[in-house]
């Protein structure tokens, strides 16, 4: 008999992070919408590594934050707006032009599964209010309008066809259907971007008919909850838990709950000693931006290594691709997606449904990394850095023999009072990160 939560603290309190999401490790994150059809923004900074003020807004990397970036009226964005299709050309004007005429949700769903990921997050609704559900309470939606499909519906079923989960993203305190004063700073907005009881009703509902239409295995809110509807949020809480009983929420619920807390490229804290999960575009932006191109986008290796770091750390990846308007996935991000599969076939054993290890990362010598996960009593070592076909390698204060997962890769182990020392052979720069397992070495 699955629990039954109550609309209080105390009782959603007791919640605890399933294993399923622990265990997934890697995500994909999609951020489609109207700002897919122009795709512009200037390739400045990752967010968390300035701060987020006029400068940001003016400059804005974020492609999907298109509307806000003309409506400041000013900054490379608004120009290219204003010089491509003129001043009256509105953003509600490219909304025909989203056609998503070459969309075949079921080829996302297996390039994901291609990829190693084990979970998807789609935007159902973002800064700029537009739906990618048939919801009950706006027409601003994509089954009458653009596309006119029921994108999230039918990428749900994919997803889920492919053995993967299915979460949904919602912009819980920005709506700019709502309120769309341009934003020049965080302070004023982010915390009371939609100050209305309507909005709060607004957005309530719509959460509540995501849960019960869709039955995410993520809820992923995103910037906060609305002030005037605070009081509810246990009751939304209660009822998604009892809904979906695997569910798991991440942490933009004002800083009054979470399950998961999250880093955003440069931006937030991670604690190894709880669940936490990262998210990134493979450049600088979350939708799609057509200045940023194969050369623009995180590398291969970066990418292992990001992937690497992040589980070794207790952390998910959740990696995200942005979409173009007929429906297909940029060639650069679905070449990036794909090797991260070909290298997690590998090595997903010391990835997937892995704990963090008593054993913190550290250098040995030569540039080279390591990285470590357990499995019960078993231990994985990653590592990073190597460039030699044969190399040796000494992984400090770790005990017994080691196996490579990659079959072609040849390993001798002798012990020594340091350590283990390993003898590779084999390596080429193809394989990126190694993985050693260490058969009761945790
Ligand atoms: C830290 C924060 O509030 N980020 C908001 C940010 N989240 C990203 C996943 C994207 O959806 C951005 O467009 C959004 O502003």
């Amino acid at each position: 008999m699955s629990k039954k939560y109550t609309g209080t603290w105390n009782s959603v309190n007791e919640h605890e992070v399933p294993k399923w999401y622990d265990g997934c490790k890697f995500g994909i994150f999609i951020h489609w919408g109207i700002y897919s059809v122009p795709a512009f923004a200037p390739r400045t900074w990752e967010l968390g590594a300035v701060e987020t003020n006029e400068e940001w807004f003016c400059n804005n990397p974020y492609a999907e934050w298109y509307y806000n970036s003309i409506n400041v009226g000013k900054g490379p964005s608004y120009e290219h707006h204003i010089e491509k299709y003129g001043k009256d050309f509105s953003y509600e004007d490219f909304l025909p032009m989203w056609k998503a005429e070459n969309w075949q949700p079921q080829k996302w769903a297996e390039l994901f599964r291609k990829a190693g990921a084990k979970y998807v997050v789609l935007t159902t609704k973002h800064h700029d209010g537009f739906c990618l559900y048939p919801s009950e309470y706006t027409d601003f939606n994509c089954e009458e309008l653009g596309p006119k499909r029921d994108i999230t519906g039918e990428l749900t079923d994919a997803v889920r066809s492919e053995g993967l989960k299915m979460g949904l993203y919602y912009s819980g305190l920005i709506d700019w259907q709502f309120a769309n004063d341009p934003i020049f700073k965080e302070e004023d907005n982010f915390g009371n971007a939609c100050p209305t009881f309507e909005y709060a009703d607004y957005s309530y509902n719509q959460m509540k008919e995501l849960v019960d239409k869709y039955h995410p295995s993520v809820f992923w809110n995103d910037i906060g909850w609305p002030k005037q509807s605070e009081h509810m949020m246990p009751y939304f809480l209660a009822h998604y838990y009892n809904v979906v009983e695997e569910g798991v929420v991440n942490d933009r619920f004002n800083g009054l709950y979470h399950d998961f807390s999250t880093k955003e490229y440069k931006q937030g804290e991670a604690n190894r000693k709880e669940k936490w999960e990262m998210c990134r575009g493979m450049g600088l932006s979350f939708g799609y931006n057509e200045n940023e191109g194969d050369d623009q986008l995180i590398s291969v290796p970066d990418l292992i290594h990001l992937l690497v770091a992040t589980v070794s750390d207790n952390g998910n990846l959740l990696l995200n691709i942005g979409p173009k308007p007929d429906g297909t996935i940029p060639a650069e991000q679905e070449k990036r997606l794909l090797a991260l599969g070909k290298w997690l076939e590998i090595n997903g054993e010391g990835i997937y449904d892995t704990s963090c290890s008593a054993h913190l990362p550290e250098t040995a010598g030569d540039g080279v990394q390591l990285f470590f996960t357990a499995k019960e009593k078993d231990l994985y070592v990653f590592i990073e850095g190597l460039s030699k076909e044969e190399n040796t390698v000494l992984i400090p204060g770790v005990k017994g023999s080691a196996e490579t997962l990659d079959s072609t890769l040849n390993v001798q182990c002798e012990e020594t009072k340091e350590g283990m020392k390993v003898r590779i052979n084999g390596y080429d720069k193809e394989k990126h990160i190694i993985c050693l397992k260490v058969k009761d070495g945790e």
